[in-house]
């Protein structure tokens, strides 16, 4: 039934490996809006995630490992935790364009990760039929992403390979619509009396201010524990489910899910039944000690906390994470054509 069985499988049934949303999870209806740059409608599926083990073969894991860790070092890039390789091109955020440049034979020919993907059907109707570029981010055990929604510059569907070791991804949603209506409204309000008064708004209004108590309406404000911040939407605290990533799995997000929620990895060395509570594809999991331990903890919150106390010890579940590489395979729309794309396809490799 695996891929294993079937490399040359030419279709996936996705929806077998759909994950199911926990019922107290729906989406914000305050889904993305400011990112936009392409009305709503024009993605029209609801999309959603799925989760795919044993994507990838030992031997195709080790490959690959050994392959991104080989690169040539200036192909590193170094963020303040981690860092991160681009294969396909270089992004340019300023207008979210691709300087392409090939994908290396790791992704094309062993494995052929490409027309692996494609054959998933996630990237059917996106502009190129298969994605055109890969993020590689390398995380230490303790290393993780701030909870983000991926840009405007991609079709919505995300393919995240992962090596090396497990994770959990956790899912955010954004803030009530009311609450955030509120404030922008309060704002609204603050500029025009501001700009009536001959004050300038200024940016140093940042600050712990109690905006029912005062007249100055901060720039971003603590709603329970909620920061809402200007011209940013708010995300609840707390993730509202997490997705469990085992080494060689690929999980796929799209449609509009892909901008309904928020997706982060806590900076955790080890993920214990509190986090594990949380995992949301137990179900699809290969390892069925890993099933076995989600399931365990899901169990022992469902027997109440009284209960488990009264034992005196709790068994904890305990699974340290490792060095991940994950791999984000996306198609970007824009792709430059111009002498720039030609320059950086040249100077490929000498970055
Ligand atoms: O490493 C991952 O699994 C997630 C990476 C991610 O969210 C991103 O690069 O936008
Ligand atoms: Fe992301």
């Amino acid at each position: 039934m695996s891929i294993l069985e079937e490399p040359s499988q030419s279709s996936w049934d996705l929806q077998a490996h759909r994950i199911a949303i926990p019922a107290h999870a729906g989406p914000s209806q305050f889904a993305s809006t400011s990112t936009q740059q392409q009305p709503a409608d024009t993605i029209d599926d609801e999309g959603g995630f799925f989760y795919l083990s044993n994507f990838i073969t030992e031997d195709e894991e080790r490959f690959l490992t050994e392959a991104i860790l080989s690169a040539p070092k200036p192909k590193w890039k170094f963020l303040q935790n981690r860092r991160l390789q681009e294969w396909g091109g270089q992004m340019l955020t300023k207008n979210n364009t691709l300087m392409p440049q090939p994908m290396p034979d790791f992704f094309t020919s062993y494995p052929d990760l490409i027309s692996r993907l494609r054959s998933t059907g996630a990237f059917d109707a996106s502009k190129h039929g298969e994605p055109n570029h890969c993020l590689v981010n390398e995380y230490l055990a303790g290393q993780g992403i701030m909870p983000h929604e991926d840009g405007p510059a991609y079709f919505p569907a995300v393919a995240t390979i992962s090596l090396g070791s497990h994770t959990l991804l956790d899912v955010y949603r954004y803030v009530d619509e009311d609450l955030q209506k509120d404030f922008e409204e309060r704002m609204k309000e603050h500029d025009e009396k501001a700009a009536k008064d001959g004050v300038a708004s200024s940016g140093e209004e940042k600050g712990a201010q109690d905006s029912t108590s005062s007249k100055i309406v901060p720039k971003e404000r603590i709603e329970g524990n909620v920061k809402i911040v200007r011209g940013a939407r708010a995300r609840e605290p707390n993730p509202v489910f997490s997705i469990l990533q085992e080494p060689r799995s690929l999980l796929i997000t799209t449609g509009r899910v892909y901008k309904s929620y928020l997706h982060g990895i806590a900076e955790r060395e080890v993920d214990n039944a509190a986090q594990l509570v949380q995992v949301a594809n137990a179900n699809l999991l290969d390892d069925s000690q890993l099933r076995s331990m989600v399931g365990k903890a899901k169990a022992k919150l469902d027997a109440g906390a009284a209960e488990t106390q009264q034992n005196g010890k709790v068994e904890e579940a305990s699974l340290p994470r490792d060095t991940r590489l994950s791999l984000t395979f996306r198609d970007v729309e824009k792709v430059s054509k111009g002498v720039a794309a030609m320059m950086a396809y040249l100077q490929g490799g000498k970055k």
